[in-house]
Parts: C-alpha cells; structure tokens; sequence
C-alpha cells in the first residue's frame, strides 16, 4: 500500500522523530516533541561528559539506531550511571529516560481513522535512587508483556490504568493527520508519553509502520472499512472518505467506549489516490 522508500525513513531512530519535530501543530493547553537524543556511532565516545554536553543526564535509555522490527532491534538498556555506559553496543540512540507515570499511550493510525489506547509502560525512576540502583537495566518490548506476566508483577498489580487520564483528543488527531501528510503513510502507530515533569507536555518516542493491528479494537471493522474505500477510491475518491473519528477506550477492550468525532481530515488538495 505504502511505498518502501517511505516507510524506510521508520526503520531509523533518528529519522523517525525528526519527522514529529518538523510538525506544525497548534495546541494551547499542551505542547509536544521528542525527548533529548544524540546519536552513538563509536563506543569510545560515550562518557559522562559527552552526555552532559549533549544536554543528557542519567538516567538514558539506550535504543538500537535501526527500528526494523528485529528482535535484535527491541533490545533496549536503562543506563542509571556512568558504570553502565560500558554496555552499550553502537550504533544506538542515547534518549533521556522521561518519568511518565507508568503510562503509554499507543495511537494507532488506519488512513483518517485514530485510536488511542492506554498501555502499561516502564516505572518512573526516582532520581534520589541512582546511586543504589545496579548501573544498567536490560529490557526488551516493554509494551509487549503479556497479561499474565503484567498480573504477577508487583509494580504492574499497583498500577491502575483506568485513573490515568488521556491526552487532549484534538492534539493526538493533529499529530497523527500532520505525520500522515510528513510521511505520506497510511498505516502507522505512535507512543507517546506524558512529561511528568511538565504534566501537559507530551513526547513522542516511537513510531512503528503496520503495528500490531489486532491490539486495536475493532480493528477488523476498522481495516476491512479501510480497505474497502482504498479499493473503491476511483469512484469516491479519496477526498470522499468518512470524515475521522477518533475513539479512544481506556483498555482496548471497549469498542465504543469514549467515542469522540473531532475535525475530519481533509486530504491534501493534491495528493494522488494511491495506486493498488
Ligand atoms: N524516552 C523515554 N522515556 C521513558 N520511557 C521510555 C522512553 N523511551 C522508551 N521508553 C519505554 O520503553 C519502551 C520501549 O521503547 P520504544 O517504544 O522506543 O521501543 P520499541 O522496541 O520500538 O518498543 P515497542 O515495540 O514495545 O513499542 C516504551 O514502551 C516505554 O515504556
Ligand atoms: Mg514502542
């Protein structure tokens, strides 16, 4: 559907958010962007000082630079000091750990359609407890823990994701229609989280081409309606799609539940059905 050329730009670190800091997006009661980030070539240049330059301080995550889906790819490290600097393995992205309240939120993309689902995240770090913590934490596909293995873990049974309030539903709806038009991709999903610090900043830290579909509700509806008006375009045109509907459920178990019709997307005046 969508061209490898631009879906490549998703399958870099680097390249993937800076399409969100090139958005022009109007919110007045929140801001959002990306997270601090410097990229990591040579394991020889990773000292404390390169990251107090860079504008970074612990704790970092390290990400590997290629998104490519891999398993290899997934493999993230929570450096807390300076000892766990050592682990790391280039090429990787150096990104500042941003409390969050434990929470995701993974906005899922299908043409105009958006969705946005709560999901269980990495802890805050208490910044006090640096100096106790062992030097490096080692995790892979956080978002991706199954049920069960959320259920027996303490930290996950203290969470409650259902008080967690959502993100403005208008911002989410902006970004997603200003990194469709950036990108010029159909099919997409974007975590973003929310700045503690800050409370009403939000920062985008992932964007995955063809997610997990079949973790948005209702996604059978949702793509087979997709599809069906990708097919029929030639005599509706693209311009003629159903206005947008952002729905939001707290858990991804709730079809309807917070259902809520914000601005249609319009497509570009000039952008070329796609050709199937
Ligand atoms: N800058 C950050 N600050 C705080 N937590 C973060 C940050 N970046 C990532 N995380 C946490 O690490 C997890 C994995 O990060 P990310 O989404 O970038 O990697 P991924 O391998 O593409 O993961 P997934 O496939 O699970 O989405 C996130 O779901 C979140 O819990
Ligand atoms: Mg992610």
């Amino acid at each position: 559907m969508d061209s490898l050329e631009k879906i490549e730009r998703l399958h870099n670190r680097i390249s993937m958010l800076q399409v969100v800091t090139e958005l022009e997006v109007e919110c007045k009661t929140s801001s959002f962007g990306i997270p601090k980030q410097t990229v990591i070539y040579d394991a020889k240049t990773v000292t404390a000082n390169y990251l107090e330059n860079e504008g970074l301080k612990f704790p970092v995550i390290a990400k590997p630079l290629v998104a490519d889906g891999s398993l290899k790819s997934h493999k993230m490290l929570l450096v807390f000091n300076k000892d766990g600097l050592r682990k790391l393995k280039p090429p990787i992205v150096l990104q500042e750990f941003v409390n969050h309240g434990g929470v995701i939120f993974k906005v899922y993309v299908v043409g105009d359609y958006v969705k946005c689902v709560k999901r269980k995240s990495l802890p805050d770090v208490n910044e006090d407890n640096l100096g106790r913590l062992e030097s490096y934490l080692s995790f892979s596909q956080v978002s991706n823990l199954n049920t069960c293995e959320k259920k027996d873990d303490k930290y996950y049974k203290l969470m409650n994701l259902e008080n967690s309030e959502l993100p403005p539903l208008g911002l989410l709806g902006d970004i997603a229609r200003g990194l469709r038009r950036a990108t010029k991709l159909h099919l997409f999903n974007f975590d973003v989280i929310r700045d503690n610090r800050v409370g009403n900043r939000y920062l985008v830290i992932d964007i995955n081409y063809f997610p997990g579909y079949a973790k948005m509700p209702n996604y059978e509806r949702v793509l087979t309606d997709f599809f069906w008006d990708v097919l029929n375009r030639n005599d509706m045109g693209f311009k003629s799609l159903k206005e947008v509907r952002v729905l939001v459920g707290n858990n991804g178990c709730g079809e309807d539940e917070g259902t809520l019709p914000l601005s249609p997307l319009k497509m570009e005046e000039n952008e070329k059905p796609i050709r199937v």
